[in-house]
């Protein structure tokens, strides 16, 4: 067993959530801390590994109490820029600031506000669900402090609270109650399935009264139901003040929890601002499907210049998202030409529809545009 926190973050593999506790703020984080607009500042990040340049040059700043999403692709770079300001790796360009401090230089005095959750393989299996929360919860400094969310303190209730209810400490049970554990509290830890690590960690991270979240894809491997509580957990987490920082390949998820998001490929930012600015760059969406084998995708046609994506990965569903001039005008003139194309080809245009975009066409839009 580790004796060190370091060490025992180390073991525990590849962050996924760092949760800063709510701050005093005329203690140790200074008077800078209490001043800031914005908690999370990233400025022309790069980071390489070697000759390759995973970032390459991202800026976004978070304010106090959103949510910002990193969107992306595979290997877009976000997991490392989450690295960057969790401290755990320096940028090799541009800055980088948590609660007004250097990640790196600063780690120390960011850690007591600091609580780490991590993504895989670094929990310790012979130990049981409830023991991991405990020793989570004495690697913290403040251990004794009750199980809330970030600004709502509970109630002082005396020794009580640290008692020990079956043999679980109570202070501990309340965390897994939060995140649904509760009745694998006795569990060893290598018998969970992944949704329950992942709320294992998820539990880990709130145990700390977060002030910031870094959630690098809290919700993989989880059912819908466990998914939805934890979007629960996290919004609450937000309603007190909490300021998160979430990747995710869910673009629900982002779309229900995010005020802002960027959408990341290779290295870059290609979109940028609140959920509602990015749906509405998506304007109308033409998508159909083509039945015939007979096409290849350099065959469809450009639609005044704008480029169609193979939506969804279906290798069949074609979408053009048309933007600017008047909307109707904008969507008869690209079905007709579309029916003109097919026709000319013999092709047919299946469940050829024009609505609203999404977020997941803006996301296709980006991707497809980069290629
Ligand atoms: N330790 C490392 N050494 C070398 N290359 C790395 C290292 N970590 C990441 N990379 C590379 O950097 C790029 C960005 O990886 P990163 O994990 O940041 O992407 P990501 O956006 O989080 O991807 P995903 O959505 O797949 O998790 C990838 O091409 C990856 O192979």
């Amino acid at each position: 067993m580790p004796g060190d926190i370091d060490d025992y973050l180390l073991k525990r593999g590849k962050t996924t959530i760092v949760a800063m506790r709510t701050p005093q703020l005329a203690g140790a984080s200074g008077a800078a801390a209490a001043d800031l607009d914005h908690v999370i500042e990233v400025d022309g990040l790069r980071q390489a590994y070697g000759d390759f340049e995973a970032v390459r040059g991202v800026s976004f700043r978070v304010p106090r109490g959103e949510l910002f999403a990193l969107l992306g692709t595979n290997g877009a770079g976000k997991t490392t820029t989450m690295e960057v300001l969790e401290g755990f790796r320096a940028a090799t360009g541009g800055t980088v600031r948590v609660l007004g401090l250097d990640p790196v230089r600063h780690q120390r005095k960011l850690r007591p506000r600091v609580g780490i959750m991590l993504q895989e393989g670094g929990f310790i299996g012979d130990l049981t669900v409830a023991e991991t929360v405990d020793l989570w919860k004495g690697l913290s400094e403040d251990a004794g402090r009750p199980v809330t969310l970030a600004g709502t303190a509970e109630p002082p209730r005396g020794p009580a609270l640290f008692g020990r209810a079956g043999g679980v400490n109570r202070n501990v049970m309340g965390v897994l109650e939060l995140v649904g554990l509760e009745r694998k509290a006795r569990t060893k830890v290598r018998q969970l399935s992944g949704g329950q690590k992942r709320r294992l960690d998820l539990a880990l991270a709130v145990l700390s009264r977060p002030e910031v979240l870094f959630l690098d894809e809290p919700t993989t491997g989880m059912d819908p139901e466990a998914r939805r509580d934890t979007w629960k957990v996290i919004e609450d987490l937000r309603a007190a003040g909490t300021t998160v920082l979430l990747t995710t390949h869910y673009l629900e998820e982002a779309e229900r929890l995010a005020t802002r998001l960027a959408i990341m490929h290779e290295g870059r930012i290609h979109v940028h601002g609140t959920v509602e600015e990015t749906v509405a760059r998506s304007g109308d969406v033409v998508s159909f499907r083509l039945a015939g084998t007979s096409w290849s995708f350099g065959d469809l046609p450009a639609l005044d210049g704008v480029v169609p994506v193979l939506a969804y990965g279906s290798g069949t569903e074609v979408a053009y998202t048309l933007t600017g001039g008047r909307a109707e005008s904008r969507a008869h003139a690209a079905v007709r030409r579309l029916l003109d194309w097919a026709d000319g080809r013999g092709e047919t245009l299946e469940r050829l529809t024009v609505r609203r975009g999404t977020l997941e066409d803006v996301f296709m839009r980006v991707v497809g545009e980069a290629r």
